[in-house]
């Protein structure tokens, strides 16, 4: 079973077509790149695949069922990481904690160490940290954290590494492989950075112009 599977899907705003894809299947287990210019159509197709808009035509299935941005079960299997994290303005274990607390789950302080530790921050040094003394990089670790946490059948990143140095960069990508190995996680990477991008990825696609360019093994 795929986990995507899209057929003839256009998105449209304002009248203006920025997305065309006549088909497109993104198998589970897997970690996709996605590439392309400046408003060539990625973050739409992100917030397609997350579920937070809905084409404005065409078929989006998700394991072979029709997926409806009005499903909040959805919601739990898929999260999508922005380039400017959200975090709430607390501290970092509230803030890797929060979703596993709203999911009712227990053993939550073992759960957000381990998660804080797939993006390389030790849960000693950052656990009890406030959200304003974490420089950029570690915020989005800590965001990136925050959703490892809560175990997402899908982790869509978009331009997660943009802004930040080598070191965070590294650590995302390891976190990346980390999740699909060992979290069985499926991914979906927007980056402008194409060798990191083919580094971390199984297959990386090209848009521009809001067309599936080239989709090829990396
Ligand atoms: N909410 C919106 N309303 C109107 N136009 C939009 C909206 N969101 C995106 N667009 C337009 O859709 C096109 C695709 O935008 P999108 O953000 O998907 O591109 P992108 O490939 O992610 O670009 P970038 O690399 O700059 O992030 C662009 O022309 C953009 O101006």
């Amino acid at each position: 079973m795929s986990l995507y599977q899209l057929s003839n899907i256009v998105q449209t705003y304002g009248g203006r077509t920025v997305l065309t894809i006549d088909s497109l299947t993104l198998e589970s287990g897997t970690i996709t790149g996605i590439i392309g210019p400046n408003g060539s159509g990625k973050s739409t197709l992100m917030r397609m695949l997350a579920f937070l808009e809905a084409p404005k035509s065409g078929t989006l299935l998700f394991r072979d069922a029709e997926a409806s941005i009005t499903d909040t079960s959805l919601r739990r299997e898929v999260t999508l990481l922005t380039q400017q994290p959200y975090l709430l303005k607390r501290t970092v274990k509230e803030n890797v904690e929060y979703g596993l607390r709203v999911r009712g789950m227990s053993n939550i302080t073992d759960m957000a160490a381990t998660a804080l530790e797939e993006v390389g921050l030790s849960p000693e040094t950052f656990l009890n940290r406030n959200w304003f003394e974490l420089s950029g990089g570690e915020a989005q670790r800590v965001a990136l954290a925050a959703r490892l946490a809560i175990n997402p059948s899908v982790l869509l990143m978009d331009e997660p590494t943009s802004s930040l140095d080598e070191e965070s960069t590294e650590r995302i990508r390891n976190a990346a492989i980390r999740a699909k190995a060992e979290r069985n996680t499926s991914l979906v990477i927007v980056s402008h950075d194409r060798e990191w991008l083919t580094s971390v990825s199984d297959r990386t696609i090209l848009i521009r112009n809001g067309k599936i360019e080239s989709a090829h093994i990396s």
